[in-house]
C-alpha cells in the first residue's frame, strides 16, 4: 500500500499515526498518510526558518526563478505521474486534470518567476524642505515562513498557485494539503529535491485542521504569514490563530455565486457556460454557479436546455469514456450534498432533474456520485440558494429587469465571482460595475489571466493574489529614503 510522508528538510519523514487516503470514484483504500504532528511542525518551521537564512536566502532572483522553471518543466516531464495522483485522489475526469490541474501546476511556477524577475518596484525624486533633493525607492524582501492551507477541489492548482509567488519572492513554504488529497503535495517534493531546491524552502506536513497539522502550522509563531482557499468558517479560525503575532493572511473562500442570462445574450453559448459553471468538476469549485437568474422571456426555453445538458452528463469514473461527471470528493461530501437535495424538495422546489444518486455498477457501485441536479420554484430566502453546497446543482429563477438581477446577485453574504451572458456591451460593463464579487466573467467563466488580481469580496475572501498582487501579500516593502 502507498505511503504518503511528509517532506520536511529535503527528507520523507514517516510518523507513527496514519490515516487512509480514499479513492472517490470507488472508495477504495489507495493508501495510508502520515499525520503530522507539533514536533514535525517545530522541525518544519525551524528548516524554513533556516533555509531563509541559507543558500535559499543568499540566492539571486535570476538563479531562483532558473530553479522555479526547472520546477515546472519537471512537472511536466513527469506530468502522467502527476495525473494519475490527482486522479486516483480526486475521481475528476482524465481531460478535465489533463488539461487544467496539471498544466497550470506548473505554469504556477513559471509565470510567477517571470513576474518577480521583471516587476519593478516604486521610484520617487523629491525636492526636501531645506531646498536639495532626495530620492526613494522600495525593496521587496519575502515574508518569511508561509503556511499554505490546501482545499481538495484543485488540489496541485492551488497549491501552486500559493507556492509558486511564494517561492518566487524568496519565502520558503509548509504546504498542508487537504487530508483527502495528499498526493500531488507529496510528489512535489520528490521534483524539489531532482532540480536542486535547497532543504527547508518546499515543505509538506499532512493531517487535519482543529488539533493537527492544520491547527499547529497556523498557530505556529515561527510562520509568519498564512494563505489559505477553503471554506469561509475554516477561515475564520485560521484567522484567529494568525491574531496571535499579527501574521497576515491572504484567504480565498467560499462562494454562492450568480450566473446571469439576458434573453440577448447568444442562447446556445449561454447554456453551454451555464452547464460548465454549474457542473464543471462535479459543482466542487469555489468560482461555480450554483444560483442561476434568466431573463423572462427566454427563461422556460433555457430551463429546457439545461436540463437536457446536465441529463447528457455521463456520470464516471476518470476514464469513463465520454465522462462529463466524475464522483465527488469524499462519502462526508456526499452526505452534506445530498443533504441539500432533501432540502430543496422539503422546501417545496420542482426538481428540473437530479436529485439523488445515480445508478453505479461494477467498480464505480461504491463511489460517491450524485446525480446533476436542477431546481426551479424556491423562494430567495431558502438554504440552496442562501448556503455554498458545493455539489453539481443550480437553482434557476427568472428576472425581468438588469436592475432586479444584480439585486438578486447581489443579495448574498458572498462575493465571489459572477458569470454574465449578454450580447449588449453596455448591459455588459453596468452589471460588471454593480456587481459586489471579486471576479466578474462576462460571455465566459473560468477564463484565466495568471496576470491579473484573483480573490473574493465580502465573505468570499481578503486580500487578492494573481500577478503582481501575490507580490502585495508574499513580501514586505520596505521603502529606502535617501537624502542627496
Ligand atoms: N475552494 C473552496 O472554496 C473550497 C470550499 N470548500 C467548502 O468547504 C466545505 C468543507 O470542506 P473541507 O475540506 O472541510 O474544507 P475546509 O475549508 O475545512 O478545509 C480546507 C483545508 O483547511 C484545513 N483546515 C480545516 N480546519 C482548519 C483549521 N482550524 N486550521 C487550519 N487548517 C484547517 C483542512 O485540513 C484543509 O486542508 C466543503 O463542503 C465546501 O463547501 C471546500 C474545499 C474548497
Ligand atoms: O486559480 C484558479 O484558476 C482557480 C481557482 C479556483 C478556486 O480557487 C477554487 O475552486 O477554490
Amino acid at each position: 500500500m502507498k505511503q504518503f510522508l511528509n517532506f520536511i528538510n529535503g527528507e520523507f519523514v514517516a510518523t507513527g499515526k496514519t490515516f487512509e487516503d480514499r479513492i472517490p470514484a470507488t472508495n477504495e483504500v489507495i493508501g495510508l498518510v502520515h499525520e503530522a504532528g507539533q514536533a514535525e511542525v517545530d522541525a518544519a518551521v525551524a528548516a524554513g526558518r533556516a533555509a531563509l537564512k541559507g543558500e535559499w536566502g543568499r540566492m539571486s532572483v535570476v538563479k531562483r526563478t532558473e530553479l522555479l522553471h526547472a520546477v515546472a518543466d519537471e512537472i511536466n516531464r513527469r506530468f502522467d505521474d502527476f495525473l494519475a495522483a490527482e486522479l486516483a485522489d480526486t475521481g475528476k475526469p482524465r481531460s478535465l486534470a489533463s488539461h487544467i490541474d496539471i498544466p497550470r501546476g506548473a505554469a504556477n511556477f513559471k509565470v510567477f518567476a517571470d513576474i518577480v524577475k521583471n516587476v519593478p518596484t516604486e521610484s520617487f525624486q523629491m525636492t526636501t524642505p531645506d531646498g536639495g533633493t532626495a530620492i526613494s525607492y522600495g525593496v521587496r524582501s519575502p515574508l518569511g515562513v508561509i503556511g499554505v492551507i490546501c482545499p481538495w477541489n484543485l488540489p496541485l492548482l492551488l497549491m501552486t498557485w500559493k507556492v509558486g509567488p511564494a517561492l518566487a519572492c524568496g519565502n520558503t513554504v509548509i504546504v498542508k494539503p487537504s487530508e483527502e488529497t495528499p498526493a500531488t503535495a507529496t510528489l512535489l517534493g520528490e521534483v524539489m529535491n531532482t532540480v536542486g531546491i535547497p532543504k527547508g524552502v518546499y515543505q509538506v506536513l499532512h493531517g487535519f485542521g482543529p488539533g493537527s497539522a492544520g491547527a499547529f502550522i497556523t498557530q505556529h509563531p515561527g510562520v509568519n504569514g498564512i494563505t489559505f482557499t477553503g471554506e469561509t468558517r475554516t477561515g475564520e479560525a485560521i484567522m484567529a490563530a494568525a491574531a496571535k503575532g499579527v501574521r497576515p493572511v491572504s484567504f480565498e473562500l467560499g462562494g454562492k455565486n450568480a450566473g446571469i442570462v439576458f434573453a440577448d445574450a447568444d442562447f446556445d453559448k449561454a447554456v453551454a457556460g451555464i452547464t460548465r459553471s454549474a457542473f464543471e468538476n462535479c459543482g466542487q469549485v469555489c468560482l461555480g454557479t450554483e444560483r442561476v437568474y434568466v431573463q423572462r422571456p427566454i427563461f422556460e426555453k433555457f430551463v429546457a436546455a439545461l436540463k437536457a445538458k446536465a441529463e447528457g452528463l455521463k456520470v464516471g469514473g476518470p476514464d469513463t469514456p465520454g465522462v462529463g461527471l466524475g464522483p465527488l470528493i469524499s462519502a462526508e461530501h456526499r452526505q452534506k450534498v445530498l443533504g441539500y437535495y432533501a432540502k430543496a424538495k422539503e422546501a417545496g422546489a420542482t426538481v428540473v432533474t437530479g436529485g439523488g444518486t445515480p445508478p453505479m455498477e461494477g467498480e464505480y457501485a461504491n463511489g460517491h456520485f450524485v446525480q446533476p441536479t436542477i431546481w426551479t420554484g424556491l423562494p430567495e430566502s431558502a438554504a440552496v440558494i442562501r448556503e455554498e453546497i458545493f455539489g453539481p446543482c443550480c437553482h434557476i429563477a427568472p428576472f425581468d429587469t438588469e436592475e432586479e438581477a444584480i439585486e438578486l446577485a447581489n443579495a448574498t453574504d458572498y462575493g465571489l465571482a459572477t458569470t454574465v451572458w449578454t450580447s449588449d456591451i453596455g448591459t455588459a460593463t453596468r452589471v460588471a460595475n454593480a456587481i459586489e464579487v471579486g471576479l466578474c466573467w462576462v460571455n465566459s467563466w473560468f477564463l484565466r489571466d495568471l496576470r491579473t488580481a484573483f480573490g473574493g469580496a465580502k465573505a468570499s475572501g481578503i486580500g487578492r493574489e494573481g500577478g503582481v498582487h501575490s507580490l502585495e501579500f508574499y513580501t514586505e516593502l520596505r521603502n529606502v529614503m535617501i537624502k542627496i
